[in-house]
């Protein structure tokens, strides 16, 4: 399934796990430089090193670890287990980083995840992901991932979700950040393999916040998975689904009143339904938007073309998110600063959206409260 290469039987485990040593975060055999802003921001040869303000806190609400997976990771976790990579070097690997369309981005991500086998490798792609995100502001993280993705390839779902669940345990601690796990299906997949994947995480229902339904949209609605959504709802979990990225706004009503989701991932093409904008309005339903994601996948031809601030006027509960940020050019505060750049907005519309980040979170009550405070407190 979704061209994902067979691999051989993983290597030992290398056991250098940062939760079980004490040393840095993201192990040294592993480790990956951090992305073009990072390292500007925080080189200590910069000269804008010592003035660089910090970023708003905020919460990253759309974001799918297997998206982290950087070029660097892929290829060491390759070495690490054995896997051949359909890439000499990792410049190779980025420039087949030119997507037609969500389809053709699909390919490459589930492609990619054949280097990802044991529970280390999940460990070790959230650790990388954690300590990028705490460079970005990011104070609480709702991560999503694709299990399906996993199990197809003979990866057992504990592996999975014990994996990230020993990063994230460690992760306030770590890194400041508070994290919650939301579990997707493949809606291009049956729905019959949903129910499978459901009942076999239940053992783990303690580590998982909501259900997700993520990749191919078109020709997928989402009330091809009502009945497993129904389960999560009475098992107590939150929902959520991808809506209105590629597909129609048919879709996103589909998810509000066939799924009875909380938030919709994406949403952008709602704006061309008047009736949806107004029903999204009343009930306040969160839309997490990732404009990297949207340029790098051509739903928007531009970024100076982006809808956010047509969004945001209409009185949606917008948040900004990074998506696939390995693969989109971008982590969520580079989304923050190429929609400050593109769109011209002011640093009160940036507090807005970092303040919609966390009102659109499954964080409790006090908690909120007390990251909105942060929120007010950035001198940046
Ligand atoms: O942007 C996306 N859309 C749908 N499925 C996905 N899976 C990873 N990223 C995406
Ligand atoms: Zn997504």
């Amino acid at each position: 399934m979704k061209g994902a290469a067979a691999a051989p039987a993983p290597a030992p485990a290398n056991l250098d796990d940062p939760s079980r040593t004490g040393t840095p975060p993201v192990p040294r055999a592993l480790s990956v430089p951090q992305n073009r802003c990072d390292r500007v921001a925080s080189s200590p040869s910069s000269p804008s090193a010592a003035t660089a303000p910090e970023p708003l806190p905020k919460a990253e609400l759309h974001l799918h670890i297997e998206g982290t997976l950087e070029p660097e990771l892929a290829f060491a976790l390759a070495a690490r287990n054995g896997v051949e990579l359909p890439y000499a070097t990792e410049d190779e690997l980025r420039r087949a980083y030119s997507f037609a369309d969500l389809q053709s981005f699909l390919n490459l991500y589930y492609a990619l995840m054949a280097v990802l086998r044991t529970e280390d490798d999940f460990a070790d792609l959230a650790h990388a992901y954690l300590a990028r995100a705490k460079q970005q502001g990011v104070r609480h993280a709702e991560i999503f991932f694709d299990p399906q993705a996993h199990t197809a390839r003979g990866v057992p779902i504990g592996t999975v979700i014990d994996g990230l669940a020993r990063a994230l345990d460690s992760a306030e601690e770590t890194y400041g950040i508070s994290t919650r796990l939301i579990m997707c299906f493949l809606r291009d997949e049956s729905a019959e393999s949903a129910l499978t994947t459901f009942e076999a995480a239940r053992p783990y229902f303690d580590r998982i916040t909501a259900v997700g339904l993520d990749s191919a949209e078109v020709g997928h609605p989402p009330s091809k998975f009502k009945e497993v959504f129904a389960l999560a709802r009475e098992a107590g979990l939150k929902c959520v689904a991808h809506a209105g990225e590629e597909g129609p706004p048919a879709y996103v009503w589909e998810a509000l009143d066939v799924l009875g989701v909380d938030r919709i991932d994406h949403g952008v093409r709602s704006l061309e339904d008047e009736r949806l904008v107004a029903r999204l309005v009343a009930d306040q339903v969160p839309l997490t938007v990732c404009p990297l994601s949207n340029v790098r996948l051509r739903v928007i031809d531009d970024l100076a073309d982006h809808p956010l601030p047509a969004m945001l006027d209409a009185g949606l509960l917008v948040t900004v998110n990074s998506d696939d940020p390995a693969y989109f050019g971008g982590y969520v505060d580079d989304n923050f600063t190429a929609v400050r750049d593109a769109l011209g907005l002011d640093r009160e519309t940036l507090r807005t959206l970092a303040r919609n980040s966390f009102r659109a979170s499954f964080l409790d009550e006090a908690t909120r409260e007390r990251y909105l405070r942060e929120v007010d407190a950035n001198q940046g």
